[in-house]
C-alpha cells in the first residue's frame, strides 16, 4: 500500500561508546558471530519497507566500513562521516538522503533487535501522521532529584514513556526541522524532540522491550541472550 513512495533510513553509528568503557566502539563488537552494526543493518536490508540505507560512521572508521561492511548490503547508497553529537551525525545523514524520499526513518546502529513489524508500523504511521516514534512503558518509579541529591518530586508514571528508534518522519518536515535546529544552542537527545520543538505533533506507537539500545556492559550481556532468540 505504501510501496510506491520512497523510504530511506539513516543508521547512526558514529558514537564512541563512552559508557561501554572499552576501546572498540560498541557498534563493532561481535555478538553471536556478527557485529552489532551488521545485525542492525541486516534488519533494514531485509525489510520490504526500506529502499535505501544511509550509514553514518566516524571518520577513522570510514575505510574499514566501506570495504568490510557496506559492500555486503545492496541498499546502502552512502557511507557518510558523522559529527561530534548524535544530532550532528543525523544531520550529516540527512544531507545525503535522496531528494525524492517521502518518509525517513532514523535508527541507532546499536539497536540490533528491532523487528520487521516495528519498521513497518513506523513507516505506516509516518505516512499517516508525519512523525512517529516507538515507546514502551516505564517500569521504575521516576523522581526528579536536585543537584544536592534530594527528591524534588515524583512524576506520574502513567504519563511517562521510554522512547526508542526507529523514529519516522515525513522527509521534508524533518529535513527542515534539522536545518533550523542545527543552528540552535538547545540540546536534543532524540529526533522527535526536534520536531516537537518546531511545533509538530508526534504520534507514539507501541515499541518493543527487546529493542534495547546497547549502552553499558550489562546491556551487552543482555544482548548476548537476546541474540540467541531474535
Ligand atoms: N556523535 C555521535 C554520537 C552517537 N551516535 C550514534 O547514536 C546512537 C545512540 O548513541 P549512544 O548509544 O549514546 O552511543 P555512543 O555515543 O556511542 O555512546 P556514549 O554516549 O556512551 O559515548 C549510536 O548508534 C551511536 O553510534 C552517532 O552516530 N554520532
Ligand atoms: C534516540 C534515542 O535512542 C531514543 O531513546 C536516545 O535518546 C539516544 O540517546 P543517546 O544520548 O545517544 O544515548
Amino acid at each position: 500500500m505504501f510501496r510506491e513512495k520512497f523510504v530511506s533510513v539513516i543508521i547512526v553509528a558514529a558514537g564512541k561508546g563512552t559508557r561501554m568503557g572499552l576501546e572498540l566502539p560498541k557498534q563493532y563488537m561481535t555478538i553471536a558471530g556478527k557485529t552489532i552494526l551488521d545485525t542492525t543493518l541486516y534488519k533494514f536490508e531485509k525489510s520490504n519497507e526500506i529502499d535505501e540505507i544511509i550509514l553514518v560512521v566516524n571518520k577513522e572508521d570510514m575505510e574499514y566500513v566501506k570495504s568490510e561492511i557496506a559492500e555486503n548490503y545492496e541498499k546502502i547508497t552512502q557511507v557518510v562521516q558523522g559529527g561530534s553529537t548524535r544530532t550532528e551525525s543525523v544531520f550529516e545523514g540527512i544531507k545525503s538522503v535522496r531528494s525524492d524520499c517521502s518518509v525517513l526513518l532514523i535508527h541507532d546502529g546499536v539497536r540490533p533487535f528491532v523487528s520487521y513489524n516495528l519498521i513497518s508500523s513506523c513507516v505506516e504511521n509516518a505516512f499517516l501522521h508525519k512523525a512517529c516514534i516507538p515507546v514502551i512503558d516505564v517500569i521504575d518509579t521516576i523522581k526528579e532529584v536536585s543537584g544536592d541529591g534530594f527528591v524534588e518530586k515524583t512524576l506520574d508514571r502513567q504519563k511517562l514513556k521510554s522512547v526508542q528508534t526507529p523514529q519516522a518522519f515525513d522527509f521534508e518536515t524533518i529535513k527542515q526541522c534539522y536545518m533550523n535546529a542545527i543552528t540552535e544552542d538547545a540540546v536534543f537527545t532524540d529526533d522527535a524532540s526536534i520536531a516537537e520543538y518546531y511545533g509538530y505533533k508526534v504520534k507514539t506507537i507501541e515499541g518493543l522491550p527487546r529493542n534495547l539500545k546497547i549502552t553499558t556492559p550489562l546491556d551487552l550481556r543482555i544482548a548476548e541472550i537476546l541474540a540467541s532468540v531474535y
